[in-house]
């Protein structure tokens, strides 16, 4: 199984000062999977998620991405590592000063030969992808509604088409009509874009609707990863409170009727 790993974390450690985040911590991420990361308050799914993406140098362990050792490349094998990559952060993290089709634009700024006017259809095509209206290209992250704006978000990690995207919390905030056609558009994407997505969510109905495996964040490290059915037999104490607790049997019950319904 792990042959397919496009990502596999060997050792990892971070921390901050004293405070140790990571020890320890093995992971793979599987091509063309939607990988879900769940864990308490505070055991690090963002700092993962940023170690990963490459915002973060670890202070220790290894990091390989498409087979490349990520830690030991130039700048120039980076940077080209990082097109194969998107993020998505959890309030969209646009430029407050460009619109919605500039946003979408930066990244495509570092690619060279890409004229303006291709650049712009490029952008537009991203913004459909993402399931924004034709118009909101024009518009400011401040016109948009939150779900708009993680649409936006998610619309400019797929600037560059990777093949890896990583999404920090992307239906927090979201009413539940929103978060379920989030959810609907994530898996629509991985499935018709073969993309390979590293979620990080609270969401017990997000995991249910879209994610392949499930990795739990528990004790500095990844404590177990699996499929949901899996993770219903777990007995670490966290994992079960989580899987068997009554958010988690409401989101089944979701879930079962989606199923039947579908
Ligand atoms: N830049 C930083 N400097 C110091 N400590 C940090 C920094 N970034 C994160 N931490 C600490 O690392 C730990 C993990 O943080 P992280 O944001 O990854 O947790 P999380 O699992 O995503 O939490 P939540 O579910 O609450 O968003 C926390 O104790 C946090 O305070």
């Amino acid at each position: 199984m792990s042959a397919d790993a496009v990502i596999r974390l060997r050792g990892l450690r971070n921390a901050f000062g004293p405070a140790v985040v990571h020890d320890d911590l093995d992971l793979d991420i599987l091509r063309g999977e939607v990988l879900g990361v769940v864990g308490g308050s505070g055991t690090g799914k963002s700092v993962l998620l940023r170690t990963i993406a490459g915002l973060r140098r670890p202070q220790g362990g290894s990091i390989e991405i498409f087979g490349q050792d990520a830690l030991a490349l130039n700048d120039d094998d980076r940077r080209t590592l990082d097109r194969r990559m998107g993020v998505m952060f959890q309030d969209g993290a646009l430029f407050s000063a460009l619109t919605v089709r500039e946003n979408v634009e930066v990244p495509m700024r570092g690619v060279p030969g890409l004229a303006r006017d291709v650049r712009r259809s490029l952008a537009d095509l991203k913004i459909a992808l993402s399931g924004l209206p034709w118009a909101a290209g024009d518009k400011y992250p401040s016109e948009l509604s939150g779900g708009m704006r993680k649409r936006a978000g998610l619309a400019r990690a797929l600037a560059l088409d990777p093949e890896v995207v990583f999404l920090d919390e992307p239906t927090a905030g979201l009413d539940p009509i929103g978060a379920t056609a989030f959810d609907e558009l994530i898996k629509g994407l991985s499935r018709t874009l073969g993309l390979t997505v590293f979620l990080v969510t609270h969401d017990l109905d997000t995991l249910h609707a879209t994610c392949d495996r499930i990795a739990v964040l528990a004790e500095k490290r990844v404590l177990v990863t699996g499929t949901m059915a899996e993770m219903l037999k777990v007995d670490h104490p966290w994992v079960h409170e989580y899987f068997h607790g009554p958010r988690a049997r409401a989101a089944q019950d979701t879930a079962g009727q989606t199923g039947e319904e579908g």
